[in-house]
């Protein structure tokens, strides 16, 4: 994995802060490879001749303030009392800054690395990096270059300092926008969802092994399908080596499918929970998702029809990333002329197809065409738990003289509702208590145990699927399992095909985690097993 060249890998650098073009108060860059602190010890020198010599660098792990300076300098800051003008020139001060220095490996990498903590401003920065560049120029002729995007990370995963999946959970910590995107990715980070899969996967390995010795040793030993346990019949004491493997194995299929029955709630928290307004044109969706945005995301008009296409916004709803579509109005006949409209409600409905909180606005004072056309939409939605995460809401309540509570709550014939929210866009009455509401059906979708009353509590242990390759992997792995059952239940003879279900659910858990198989399985062969018996 590791970039290695005919010297050995080389020494990278970047500017590790974000901050982009505009200038921050600290600026961090970072070097790792063999030559890092060399690298260091040149920028520390104030002349040449110095950067040859043996120089203190810092302690390890140990933060010194520094002068760095420029390995090539301007000819006349060389004074007449430079006994080499050549190696004996004072450099440029690059600056002043705080320098970490790391020995591998124990560091972020694996590798002698080195933080330098510079100030901020786009001309220190630039000095930094363009000084690093010239060490690969002559006199210094070093081994390094820039750092390409993730390479960090790549060396830390090469040097198995980091796995595949918590190079994905760090991935995602760095992206996290909200609090919870935060605690997930710090939970993957922590390593308790690859332990998950390595410890599946080394049962898998271990029920392998010891079908592997089955099926080498089984005729041997004279072992017919009885004591092979295909009778699985415990009481009568046959229960062979064969006939401990099912029951394991089957009880981590069943673990598997429990962890894949979760509704998704970490990818969908990883990813944001999408919410949906739709309703008639004119209802007031896009003053609603103004109001929640705080800005004004989408046009707003007296005209029905006004919003043509989805307009989307993402919203930081309870600590939760939410991705909310405002929608075209879908006429309640259906039927329209203008093509573009057309479209514009198709895309209506499959905003409300692909939302996992669907809030379903009428005008309150013409509701029964309102719920005609939400009704049209709902009939064609196959969402998950419809009652708990479809909200109703009544808006313009403004303009009704007092409100009609024979109106109020009867919701939508297609669905039964359980909660319907009196608003006005235009007043803002009843929009707080509903956006309080709109925020735990959202922690709720990604909770494990949450309540409709507003408890919702968003998973705090636990291993939780957080990306749809990892689910793919589960899933394959579990339906390896599945077939294992039917196989090793069928006789000596299917003993081999058993066995290569199991291999491949361990290598469909392997990769996952990015663990390497056929050794493993030799390991515990030799480890698990006394040949000698
Ligand atoms: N009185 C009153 N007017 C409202 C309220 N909410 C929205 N409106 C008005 O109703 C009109 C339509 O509002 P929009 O938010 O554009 O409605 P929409 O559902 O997005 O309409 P389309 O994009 O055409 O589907 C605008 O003139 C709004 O000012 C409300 O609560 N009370
Ligand atoms: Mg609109």
């Amino acid at each position: 994995m590791l970039n290695s060249s005919i010297n050995g890998p080389e020494t990278i650098y970047a500017l590790s802060s974000g901050g982009g073009a505009a200038a921050t108060a600290v600026a961090v860059v970072r070097i790792t490879g063999p030559e890092s602190h060399l690298a260091l010890q040149t920028l520390l020198s104030k002349t040449q001749k110095e950067s040859y010599e043996k120089m203190k660098l810092p302690e390890a792990r140990y933060a010194a303030l520094r002068m760095l300076y420029d390995p090539i300098s301007s000819p006349k800051d060389s004074t007449e009392n430079d006994v080499d003008i050549n190696v004996g020139m004072k450099r440029n001060p690059l600056d002043s800054s705080l320098v970490l220095l790391f020995d591998g490996p124990k560091s972020f990498t694996g590798e002698d690395m080195i933080e330098i903590h510079s100030h901020g401003s786009r001309a220190v920065v630039q000095g930094v990096l363009s000084a690093l560049e010239r060490l690969a120029s002559p006199p210094y002729n070093m081994n390094i270059r820039p750092a390409e995007r993730g390479e960090f990370t790549q060396r830390a995963y090469g040097s198995g300092k980091l796995g595949l999946v918590e190079v994905e959970a760090l991935a995602d910590l760095i992206v996290a926008d909200t609090s919870y995107q935060r605690l997930q990715a710090l939970r993957q980070m922590d390593g308790r969802l690859s332990d998950l899969y390595e410890g599946w996967r080394k049962e898998l390995i271990k029920g392998l092994a010891h079908a592997e010795a089955v099926i080498d040793f089984g005729d041997d030993e004279d072992l017919d399908d009885d004591d092979l346990g295909f009778e699985d019949d415990m009481e009568s004491g046959q229960m062979g080596v064969w006939g401990q493997i099912r029951p394991k194995m089957k009880d981590l299929q069943l673990k598997m499918e429990k962890h894949l029955s979760d509704a998704q709630r970490g990818e969908i928290l990883r990813d944001g929970v999408k919410v949906a307004i739709v309703g008639v044109p004119n209802a007031g969706k896009s003053s609603l998702i103004n109001l929640l945005a705080a800005r004004d995301a989408a046009i707003v008009s007296p005209i029905a029809g006004t919003t043509r296409d989805v307009v989307e916004v993402t919203l930081d709803l309870g600590g939760v990333r939410c991705i909310v579509s405002d929608t075209a109005g879908v006429r309640e006949d259906g039927t329209t002329d203008d093509i573009i409209e057309i479209e514009g409600i198709k895309r209506a409905r499959k905003a409300a197809e692909d939302a996992h909180v669907l809030v379903c606005m009428v005008d309150s004072t013409d509701e029964d065409a309102g719920i005609a056309a939400i009704d049209d939409i709902l009939k064609d939605i196959n969402m998950d738990d419809k009652k708990k995460n479809v909200v109703y809401v009544r808006n313009k309540i403004d303009l009704l003289e007092e409100l009609d509570s024979a109106n109020t709550n009867r919701g939508i014939s297609s669905v039964s509702i359980s909660e319907t929210f009196e608003i006005s866009c235009e007043t803002s009455k009843g929009v707080d208590s509903f956006i309080k509401s709109l925020t735990n059906k959202v922690l709720d979708r990604v909770s494990v145990s949450g309540d409709i009353a507003g408890n919702s509590v968003v998973e705090d242990e636990g291993a939780v699927i957080t990306r749809a390759r990892h689910r793919r992997h589960v899933e394959s792995a579990a339906d390896a399992l599945r077939r294992f059952g039917m196989r090793s239940a069928e006789g000596y003879m299917a003993l081999d095909l058993a066995a290569e279900e199991l291999r491949l659910a361990a290598s469909e858990l392997g990769r996952i985690t990015g663990a390497v198989d056929v050794e493993d399985v030799l390991d515990v062969l030799f480890s698990d097993f006394c040949i000698g018996k």
